[in-house]
């Protein structure tokens, strides 16, 4: 059974996690943190109650069309043959999977999540797999708000479903923007808040009746409950592109999936 420990992942090869510069402080108000501190722990623990049965969902609810979307993201992230690559919030490894084959043994995936069960099964899925290029992953426990990693360190790096999930969205893109090279890509995954009425109402209507019942099945309606709510507090695609901006990325486009039912953000440094 693979193994991650909290900070550093116990995989393959050593763990490498960069330390940060000195001297790089969050100041945030007492009250905003502890706000935003709880509301991230729930969603931790969310993320760790489903780890079980994600996978299995996710192709059952969209007939197995996340794996389409998930392998536009990366293929959009441009990542290639030796690259060094971060896999942020990468929840049970999907994309992590799908970029190591993309860099080979030569390149090196690092796959950044702050739910350890969600690790875990990554990890136990990298275990039972046997294409050699996946020893080119490592799971690392950690903050998508604080990466563990020195500035202009990764070639490309991919968020699947994980952006809309984090409780300071300005603040991840920073730290995506930081960790990038110059020149390099960020192709961030999601679904997508559409402003087409029909779009919204399909979408609405699919994780109403089709979601969240069957999800009951498995004692998580809560859980997928806020799958709905997520999507109504994330941003518009518009939106999207200008948070990509104003974290420092000279070009931002938001494209549309699935018929308008996920989305797509490409923001070059
Ligand atoms: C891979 C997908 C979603 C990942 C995901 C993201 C979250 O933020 C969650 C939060 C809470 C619980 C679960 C998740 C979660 O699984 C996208 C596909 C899986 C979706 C759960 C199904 C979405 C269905 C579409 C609205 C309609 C699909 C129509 C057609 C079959 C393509
Ligand atoms: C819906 S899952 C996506 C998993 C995977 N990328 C995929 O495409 O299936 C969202 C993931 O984001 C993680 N996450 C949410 N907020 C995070 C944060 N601040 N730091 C690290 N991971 C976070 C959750 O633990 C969860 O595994």
């Amino acid at each position: 059974m693979g193994t991650v420990t909290a900070g550093i992942s116990v995989s393959a090869a050593a763990a490498v996690v960069v330390p940060r510069p000195a001297g790089r402080q969050r100041h945030r108000g007492p009250a905003a943190f502890r706000c935003s501190a709880s509301a991230a722990s729930e969603r931790q623990a969310l993320f760790s109650r489903i780890a079980p049965v994600y996978d299995h969902l996710n192709d059952v609810l969209s007939l197995g069309q996340h794996r389409t979307w998930k392998r536009i993201c990366v293929s959009w992230s441009r990542a290639k043959m030796g690259d060094r690559i971060l896999d942020l919030c990468c929840g049970s490894g999907d994309l992590a999977f799908l970029l190591s084959q993309k860099v080979g043994l030569d390149g090196e995936v690092m796959a950044v999540d702050f739910s350890r069960q969600q690790l875990q099964t990554a990890a136990d899925r990298q275990e039972q797999r046997w294409k050699l290029c996946y020893k080119n992953i490592k799971w690392i426990e950690g903050d998508a708000l604080d990466l563990p990693f020195t500035d202009c360190y990764f070639d490309a790096v991919t968020v699947g479903y994980g952006l809309r999930n984090v409780v300071d969205k300005s603040r991840a893109m920073q730290e995506i923007f930081r960790v990038l090279k110059p020149g390099s890509r960020a192709s961030i995954l999601d679904f997508n808040k559409s402003s087409s009425l029909f779009t919204a109402s399909l979408q609405s209507w699919a994780i109403d009746n089709v979601v969240v019942p069957l999800a009951s099945g498995y004692g998580l309606t809560e859980e997928y409950k806020y799958l709905k709510s997520s999507i109504s507090q994330y941003l518009t695609g518009e939106e999207l592109e200008k948070l990509g901006r104003e974290a420092g990325f000279t070009v931002a486009k938001h494209y549309e999936l699935g018929g308008g039912l996920m989305g797509n953000l490409v923001a070059t440094r």
